[in-house]
């Protein structure tokens, strides 16, 4: 069992204006990594940032932090090369948005980053399996993606407990409505790496939250061990 638990926040929900500051406040309060959200306005129905923003953050707050990019974006080929140039550590891409996912992980990695390959609630895990082979992780999405603070869909948890026992030591992402009231469903089916954005960045003590769902992981992930 080669995967560990680790949290990364979403900023998303964050005040924007500080972003950097926010990025560091969550490392500050014991996230694993930092999860930073894409969006095009045409993949999903808003815009966020991209690979300048990316830049800015990697000069900004240091070398060491690792950037999950979630690519929610119609054209993810463009913005590999970018990405990779402004300090993006993973490039996590939607098996939706691409004709070609082999040509893509292979530029991917060519570029120095990770693979994470994405599915929406829409897609089924059958169609992420001819891939799990050759990416570093996969996401499984637990909301329609697009925005932060919406509810949890406990229906993906299916896949994620398939994708779990196909491929042991894959590391398996969840986002979208992740946080301690759906937490220990995620950790149950298999889910290693945790997003969790409004949960942890709207909260007071954003430190316990990150603990508590890294704790629930890491108590399941023991579990599983023993298990075997
Ligand atoms: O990718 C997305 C939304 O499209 C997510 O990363 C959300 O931003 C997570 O926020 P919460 O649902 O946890 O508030
Ligand atoms: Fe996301």
């Amino acid at each position: 069992m080669a995967y560990s638990a680790k949290i990364g926040p979403s900023v998303l929900s964050s005040d924007l204006s500080q972003l950097g500051r926010e990025c560091e406040r969550m490392m500050e309060c014991g996230a694993d990594y930092l999860h930073l959200d894409v969006m095009d306005g045409h993949f999903v129905p808003n815009i966020t940032f991209g690979h300048p923003m990316v830049e800015c953050l990697r000069h900004s707050i240091g070398p060491d932090p690792f950037f999950d990019m979630h690519m929610m974006v119609s054209r993810p080929e463009q913005w590999v090369k970018p990405m990779a140039a402004a300090g993006a550590s993973q490039y996590t891409f939607h098996l939706e948005a691409t004709t070609n996912p082999g040509n893509l992980i292979k530029e991917i990695r060519e570029s120095g980053m990770k693979v994470g390959l994405a599915i929406k609630p829409g897609t089924t895990v059958e169609e992420l399996a001819p891939w799990a082979g050759q990416i570093d992780m996969a996401l499984v999405m637990t909301v329609e993606p697009g925005f932060g603070g919406q509810k949890f869909m406990e229906d993906m948890m299916p896949k994620v407990s398939w994708l779990r026992s196909q491929f042991p030591s894959l590391d398996i992402e969840v986002d979208g409505g992740v946080g301690p009231d759906s937490i220990h469903r995620c950790a149950e089916a298999g889910a290693n790496m945790i997003v969790s954005g409004s949960a942890v960045v709207s909260s007071d003590d954003p430190r316990s939250v990150i603990a508590l769902l890294k704790n629930v992981v890491i108590e399941a992930i023991q579990k599983r061990s023993l298990d075997r």
